[in-house]
């Protein structure tokens, strides 16, 4: 394609991404076409508490859903340990590992898009992604709770060991480090589940039986430093989407890029907050709400002379699980 048609293509895929977050925002108790905010949510109180205490940051949670569908929460009880491990190790598979050595464990080996992901395997309208990326599914060893065997690829198949792992030597740690947060972060999202239903006016046991074996796909994400102005290609680090699980609970470095569209059209930049988790809703939990929580079109683009890592989990119901409306 001749690179203006590239442009005007990509100028068009731009303009419907923005009409379509516009169209999405006007829900039914979103009072006006007011910018997002992304509010930070203290879920400290909600482990052993009362009723009462949940039903406060459900509260909260569901303002944030109905409006830009993403929050922040802070004492989310993830270890510092578990969340600077696995930020490591992802620094060393991206950084410090041999291109072969990663080639090996190419997405291309595996039927599901598991494994290393390099900066070209994706583009936006031409356009190719700085980003590098390692992806795994959900496994039963990986599971605090041990799993109940029941889990099934997204194509309803039952096909086991499907990820495909760096060799121990050559990353000592690595599986270790995604085990240890993985587990956790499937714990803290069981948990948002409570919150969630609670949220939604439901009883707070309502996604326990359909979060067993949990659609879980998760990855580490590397984005490089940007290139001085000179030599600068606008490069995109992570393209305009929206996620397509239930929610993302989303594990940052400390470099900003993350940003958010805006119903009149403007990408906000997502605060950094130490210490703090982003949670965002993706379009099956929208469209499960009909519509009442939003999946929100965002991107990634590192503006900093600094590497950029950060570690999403797609959460969402056992993939056997017929989602349908209540009657
Ligand atoms: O890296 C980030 O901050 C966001 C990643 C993301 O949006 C995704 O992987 O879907
Ligand atoms: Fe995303």
């Amino acid at each position: 394609m001749a690179s203006s048609s590239v442009a005007i293509k990509a100028a068009e895929t731009r303009k419907e991404a923005e009409d379509y977050l516009e169209l999405r925002l006007r829900g039914s108790e979103t009072d006006s076409l007011v910018e997002p905010s992304i509010p930070i949510i203290d879920i400290g109180d909600t482990f052993e508490s009362s009723l009462p205490d949940k039903q406060k940051a459900a509260e909260e949670i569901r303002r944030a859903c109905i409006t830009s569908g993403f929050f922040i929460i802070t004492s989310h009880g993830i270890s510092t340990k578990a969340r600077g491990d696995i930020l490591d190790q992802a620094k060393s598979l991206f950084t410090k590992t041999p291109r072969e050595q990663k080639q090996l464990i190419h997405i291309k080996h595996s039927l599901y898009g598991y494994g290393w992901e390099p900066s070209d395997a994706t583009t936006i309208a031409g356009d190719v992604e700085t980003k590098e990326a390692f992806n795994w599914s959900y496994e039963d060893d990986l599971d605090v709770s041990g799993g109940d065997s029941g889990y099934v690829q997204l194509d309803g198949s039952s096909v086991s060991n499907v990820n495909q792992w760096p060799d121990e030597p050559l990353l000592p740690g690595f599986y270790g480090g995604i085990k240890d947060y993985y587990g956790q972060a499937l714990g803290l999202a069981r948990h948002l589940c409570k919150l969630f239903a609670l949220s939604l006016r439901l009883p707070e046991d309502y996604f326990d039986s359909m979060t067993t074996h949990p659609s879980g796909n998760s990855r580490l994400m590397y984005y490089p430093p940007a290139e001085p102005v000179a030599e600068s290609k606008d490069g995109v680090g992570l393209g305009a989407h929206s996620d397509y699980q239930c929610f993302t609970i989303l594990l940052c470095s400390s470099t900003p890029g993350l940003e958010i569209l805006s119903p009149s059209g403007r990408w906000i930049a997502a605060p950094v907050v130490q210490d703090g988790l982003v949670i965002n809703i993706g379009d099956m939990m929208m469209r499960w709400t009909n519509g009442l929580f939003k999946s929100t079109v965002h991107r990634v683009v590192n503006r900093t002379g600094e590497e950029r890592y950060s570690v999403p989990l797609f959460f969402g119901v056992n993939n056997d699980h017929i989602v349908e409306g209540e009657t």
